[in-house]
């Protein structure tokens, strides 16, 4: 019946009011609390809650944008001009000095705020997809204005294409020589793994069933980690380990490992390995991030994971060109193994810390020989685009990444491009967070291993977000605390649906 009655005069609405007091909360995310924008209008300008952008002062982005690009790009310019001074030949040093001369253009760009052009025709296969986004959502916007991760993520496109335009210097990597140097100065925390895991099992071999059990799991949880920490390129958790700690360790798994895992604010590990654990022979992702140090740990993981049975392939995916300062190309995967094979980085080392590291060396290359490492490198990564355009944007990638049993992403670029770099609520579940990478049909379990080192926090309680914004302002961006986060995606795993057509 309608509020008008049978004599058509307006009733007066009598509401009824419940006390609901002893319902389970409101999930941020759901109902009520879903995302602010709903997602058929989210888009690339506009996230699905409100984005950061560099004007914001409060953020990082701001200081970013502001300060950390100009000063990357300035060592950029200086790392080539370095690499000028080396040559001899004419016309590569002429070729070598307009790259230089457009990175400068570039800074002027940066410095003035300039409003976003379109990326040059240098032949690369992502120019169309920069430019449609580019016209489509960011027509006028300048380097402030557009959200913090197009913005940065177009920066390292133009520094790209400064070379990629060039005759001899197309795939001329800026921070290839940093990155090195990083590898270099890890002698430590390298070896303290190596002569760990170049073999890792041999532990097992007068053990019972339920020992080795219990050891993976233990083994499981430091491991991950170390893959996690080594983002932060600090292994202080692992150098400082005596002989006697590794013990206790193994006698009080539990208590030993809450204490090293307090600053980890979202912490899945426990589903994680529950997950993996029921896997056997299956295939794994990881989309990387940082190229030497972190890589080697991810390698000592990826390693585990095929020696325990876990996985008979990894999948590896990098980038296509210098991207990010530290992020991992080609040439950084070929020159990690290589050098721990050939090279002799590190002049103190003793003959069976190298005698170890090459163990591992030949191992992992023996991997890729044999198909069970693949390394990969999909235009998509190296886009402007966040991870919620996936589906739509790389379809193709998104029916490949379908077929794995659990893609892990690495660092905290990863995760803002998971995340769609937003001002979203710290205690929105992760796979709320990812939208249509956890609910399309098809969608892959997706790990995410990030130290945080800015602003954009999910899958953390209300009061602890609460609590160290107060207590301890920098602390989304000092990457003192972590996050390790589980989207089961599609439990069915549904056939991957592309523009309306079933796969068979
Ligand atoms: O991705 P990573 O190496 O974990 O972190 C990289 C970082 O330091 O630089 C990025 C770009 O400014 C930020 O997302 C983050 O603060």
């Amino acid at each position: 019946m309608s509020a008008t009655g049978a004599q058509g005069l307006a009733k007066p609405v009598h509401k009824t009011v419940l006390n609901l007091g002893n319902l389970p909360p409101k999930r941020a995310g759901f109902g009520g609390g879903s995302y602010p924008r709903t997602p058929s209008r989210v888009d690339p300008n506009n996230p699905p809650w409100p984005a950061y952008r560099g004007y914001h002062e409060f953020s990082f982005a701001h200081e970013t944008m502001g300060k950390r690009l100009p000063t990357i790009l300035g060592k950029a310019i200086d790392d080539t001009i370095k690499t000028l001074n080396e040559q001899s030949k004419e016309e590569s040093m002429v070729d070598l000095l307009q790259c230089i001369e457009r990175m400068q253009e570039l800074m002027k760009d940066l410095q003035a705020n300039a409003k976003l052009r379109p990326v040059v025709d240098d032949g690369e296969g992502d120019v169309a997809l920069w430019n449609k986004e580019l016209a489509k959502y960011f027509r006028g916007k300048t380097f402030m204005d557009a959200p913090w991760f197009f913005a940065e993520a177009y920066k390292y496109r133009r520094l790209h294409e400064c070379f990629s335009i060039s005759k001899h210097w197309k795939d001329y990597d800026v921070f290839f020589r940093q990155k090195c140097d990083t590898f270099s100065r890890s002698g430590t925390a390298v070896f303290e793994l190596s002569t760990r895991f170049a073999e890792p099992f041999h532990y097992e071999a007068n053990a019972s069933e339920d020992e080795k059990v219990k050891a993976r799991k233990l083994i499981f949880h430091e491991l991950t980690q170390i893959c996690l920490w080594g983002n932060a390129t600090d292994l202080s958790l692992l150098i400082n380990m005596t002989e006697e700690d590794i013990k206790s360790l193994q006698s009080t798994g539990g208590e030993h490992l809450a204490a090293t895992e307090k600053n980890i604010l979202g912490n899945h590990i426990d589903r994680i390995w529950a997950l993996l654990s029921n896997i056997k022979d299956g295939r794994l992702d990881f989309v990387l991030d940082n190229a030497g140090f972190e890589l080697y740990c991810d390698c000592v993981y990826a390693d585990w994971l095929i020696q325990s049975g876990i996985a008979k392939q990894i999948r590896f995916h990098g980038k296509r060109f210098a991207w990010f300062v530290s992020d991992v190309t080609r040439k950084d995967w070929d020159w990690l193994l290589n050098s721990m094979m050939y090279g002799s980085l590190f002049s103190t080392a003793t003959d069976d810390q190298l005698q170890s590291l090459r163990q591992l060396a030949v191992r992992w290359k023996n991997y890729e020989k044999e198909g069970k490492w693949v390394y990969e490198q999909h235009p998509f990564w190296c886009t402007g685009y966040s991870f919620w355009s996936l589906p739509s944007e790389a379809p193709d990638l998104f029916l490949h990444l379908s077929e794995s049993d659990c893609v892990f992403f690495k660092g905290d670029l990863n995760h803002r491009k998971l995340t769609y770099d937003c001002q979203a609520p710290s205690q929105t579940p992760f796979d709320i967070a990812i939208g249509p990478l956890a609910s399309e049909d098809g969608a892959p379990p997706v790990v995410s291993l990030r130290t945080v080192k800015s602003d954009v926090v999910v899958g953390v309680d209300e009061a602890t977000a609460a609590r160290l914004d107060k207590e301890e302002p920098g602390w989304r961006i000092s990457g003192k605390y972590a996050v390790v986060l589980l989207s089961e995606g599609d439990a069915e795993r549904k056939p991957v649906q592309l523009g309306g057509e079933t796969r068979p």
